[in-house]
């Protein structure tokens, strides 16, 4: 049996760029390192979820993992609590928030400059109304969490970010009699909220250096604590992550994996790729099963910079240099969760190349990695085959019948 790398290159795939010569990311990149592994393995395009779905982060991950997110998907918010560390509880609705600019009522901003720190301005709007607690915790750029925590809350409440700039700014709705008191007293946090930012002297020292101010908290992907079983309850694997995005840090954590710590790990484009991967390599030797999600490619997707992404891509090849040495012993997978297309801003139904490499597997006759070339390899998947083929190459399949 062997031991299984599977690296998410987050919004990796992409379509042609003007700016790299009508060429996606991938195909500009120099990526000797992930053309070696798909020379050296099996290759193919993977549909996150279903063919033509523009999923999330959440629901790919989730199905890339074997959870299928029609079963146990409840939303995006427990995720991210659970990978900033905040200990959800039954009953509580969690949300994903967004720190965002706002000029004269309208949007200017969804990202708020991708901000560096948000942690005074999140502790400033912790407070309880209506008998109910509001507790907001920072992650990663603009964005943090938000639980609500007290009697009869409903995760039937519409979120709040309009997903575009110059859109007016928003309150929740009720999307079910059951969701009124709890769209209530969101608002009233909300409309609370927009005063403390507004005086902050965060933002106020954000505006004399001519920076944006991250003066309203949207927020989006209502949910309770999903009920899910263990990675290692479904596969028999010992698991870890890692990641500096608190979503996958959630995700891995409700899946019961480790979630290991590396240092220079930031979840943005400037992360220690070098350390990222040495982190995986290492957590090998004590783990069957461990997943790598390097988020800077969906970075520079949403931020329509195809050069930077191509970056982001050469970075984590350099770092893979080592992991040839492991292929007798580990079966390496690497893809995206979805593609963030550069051209676009956003995911898309598009599907992800796919690479699986280890010694002694029936390679196809793909020598490179990028979108056009594995599409003449052997598999058209979607990520719901990822982990029965993995179990598979790893010698770890239970047989189908007698
Ligand atoms: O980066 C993320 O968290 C998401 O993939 C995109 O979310 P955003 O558009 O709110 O930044
Ligand atoms: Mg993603």
């Amino acid at each position: 049996m062997k031991k299984i790398l599977l690296i998410i290159l987050d919004g990796l795939g992409d379509r042609p760029n003007r700016a790299l010569g009508n060429k996606t990311a991938l195909q500009a990149a120099f990526k000797p390192n992930l053309d070696y592994l798909a020379d050296n393995g099996v290759t193919g395009l993977m549909s996150p979820v279903g063919f033509g779905i523009r999923s999330g982060s959440d629901t790919s991950h989730l199905s890339i993992l074997g959870y299928n997110p029609r079963e146990y998907y409840t939303g995006r918010g427990p995720f991210e609590a659970l990978g900033l560390g905040i200990d959800l509880q039954p009953g509580d609705v969690a949300f994903r928030a967004n720190f965002a600019s706002v000029e004269n009522g309208r949007v200017t901003d969804r990202r708020a400059g991708r901000i560096k720190d948000t942690t005074e301005l999140s502790r400033s709007l912790e407070t309880e109304i209506d008998g109910v607690k509001f507790i907001i915790k920072s992650g990663v750029e603009h964005r943090a969490a938000l639980v609500i925590r007290g009697p009869n809350l409903s995760d039937r409440v519409s979120e709040t970010d309009p997903h575009a700039i110059n859109s007016d700014i928003m309150l929740t709705k009720p999307l079910s009699p059951e969701g009124e008191f709890t769209s209530s007293v969101i608002n009233k946090f909300l409309i609370r909220s927009r005063e403390i930012l507004n005086n902050h002297e965060v933002n106020k020292k954000r505006i004399q250096n001519g920076e944006k101010p991250a003066n309203e908290i949207m927020i989006r992907g209502a949910g309770k604590l999903p009920e899910m079983p263990s990675f290692e309850k479904l596969y028999g694997l010992k698991a870890a992550c890692v990641s500096g995005t608190p979503l996958i840090r959630g995700i891995a954590r409700m899946a019961g994996f480790d979630i290991l710590n590396v240092s220079g790990m930031t979840g943005r484009t400037d992360t220690n790729y070098e350390n990222v991967i040495s982190a995986a390599v290492d957590a090998l030797k004590t783990h069957d099963f461990v997943l790598v999600n390097i988020k800077g490619t969906d970075i520079a997707g949403h931020d329509r910079k195809p050069e930077l992404k191509r970056e982001v891509i050469e970075k984590t090849d350099r770092a893979m240099e080592g992991l040839k040495k492991l292929l007798d012993t580990t079966v390496i997978a690497v893809t995206g969760d979805h593609s963030t297309p550069c051209s676009f801003g956003d995911h898309t139904g598009d599907p992800v190349p796919i690479l699986i490499s280890t010694s002694g597997i029936t390679r196809d006759y793909v020598k490179t990695f990028d979108e056009a070339s594995v599409s003449l390899g052997y598999y058209k998947i979607t990520s719901l085959d990822i982990m029965p083929l993995l179990l598979s190459y790893s010698d770890r399949s239970e047989k189908y019948g007698a």
